[in-house]
């Protein structure tokens, strides 16, 4: 899925939703959730004036460029080939779209919930990519660790709003008996992972596919539930720049096929459907495809993009039924159609890295 660079790039705004109406649990926001979320919204939503948000952003986000820029022996110590680079420090390790790796980010994974989500052996052996232990750069990048926790823990406290009012949306419209709580699966769960995400910059022109609109990050949808975005920061040498082409950024396939470029201010958090609420909500939330094009020309050398997602996921053991009408990886082959969220997993991780632990 690629367009040239010079077809016109259509920006829309996400919906909007005020932290004041959020926390509200009698105010009716299934008009909202369903334009942002609903079969024919654009599949994201962003929420605004969310208290202490902007601060715990900088704090974290200007972290990345000094993460990334630690000397090499230093992030191979914050490595863990064990649980496939799922936490810790991962470069390189991904394969992209075209079946390449990955060497124009670098991830940072960590749980920002719990530290040591389970001590069950049996299941550390399992799951290693959701029941393995925080890495923290202790010595080489303190702050990292409390910036980490306190931007990850506000964003799911907002995300487990959302959840709540998509909720009320779906049970509108689902059989008593198939009502599966989004908000009570991910308050359960020890599987919430952060990522914080650092596009390095290009070097010379050639390093990046310019014409395509998955330039710095492929065309995927998350597998979660529900996944935090923070708007990103683009700098150079560490220090905040505006970025210079209006055409890069996050990009979103609308459920009609369109391409277009999606904007939120940089006080709002974002919120897009991950393909396990799709599947458990039988369709009525649909997963978002979306990838970040890279920005161009001259101006964009040496430009880096800094951001945060937070995934937010069922627990390794909830059983997902994997219904009919919602179309999932077609390589993944659901011989039994019931998968629990760590074998689903586990599938994912097969098609995206080449080594095994
Ligand atoms: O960099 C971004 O804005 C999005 C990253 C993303 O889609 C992901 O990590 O799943
Ligand atoms: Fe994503």
């Amino acid at each position: 899925m690629s367009r040239s660079s010079e077809s016109t790039v259509h920006t829309v705004s996400t919906v909007t939703v005020s932290y004041s109406e959020l926390k509200e649990s009698n105010i009716d926001l299934s008009g909202k959730i369903e334009q942002g979320f609903g079969p024919n919204g654009l599949g994201i939503l962003s929420v605004k004036d969310v208290p202490g948000y902007s601060d715990l952003r900088q704090n974290l986000l200007r972290l990345a460029p000094r993460l990334a820029g630690l000397p090499e022996e230093v992030k191979r110590e914050l490595e863990d080939a064990h649980s496939r680079y799922n936490f810790g420090w991962s470069h390189g390790k991904e394969k992209l779209e075209s079946g390449k790796l990955d060497m124009l980010k670098g991830s940072f994974y960590a749980n920002p919930l719990q530290d040591v989500p389970t001590s069950n052996s049996f299941e550390i052996q399992r799951y290693p990519w959701y029941c393995g232990s925080n890495i923290w750069p202790r010595n080489s990048l303190p702050e990292l660790e409390g910036a980490f926790k306190a931007l990850g823990n506000l964003m799911f406290e907002v995300g487990l709003m959302v959840a709540y009012h998509c909720d009320q949306y779906v049970s509108k419209d689902l059989n008593q008996h198939e009502k599966q709580s989004l908000e009570k699966i991910l308050l359960g769960s020890r599987c919430h992972k952060g990522r914080l995400l650092y596009y390095f910059p290009a070097q010379d022109s050639t390093t990046h596919d310019n014409d395509s609109i998955s330039s710095w990050c492929g065309w995927h949808t998350d597998h979660g539930s529900l996944t935090g975005l923070t708007r990103a920061i683009f700098s150079r040498n560490s220090v905040e720049v505006p970025c210079p082409d209006s055409g890069a950024g996050l990009y979103i396939q609308t459920r009609s096929g369109q391409i277009v470029k999606v904007v939120y201010g940089e006080d709002e958090i974002a919120y897009q459907i991950g393909e396990t609420t799709a599947i458990l909500s039988r369709g009525s939330l649909c997963a978002t495809p979306h990838c970040v094009r890279a920005p161009q020309g001259e101006e964009a050398r040496g430009l880096e993009r800094s951001t945060f997602a937070l995934f937010m996921q069922p627990d390794w053991d909830q059983k997902l039924t994997f219904p009919k009408e919602v179309t999932s990886h077609e390589d993944i082959s659901l011989s039994d159609n019931v998968l629990t969220f760590g074998e689903y997993t586990e599938k994912l991780l097969n098609i995206y890295y080449d080594t095994k632990p």
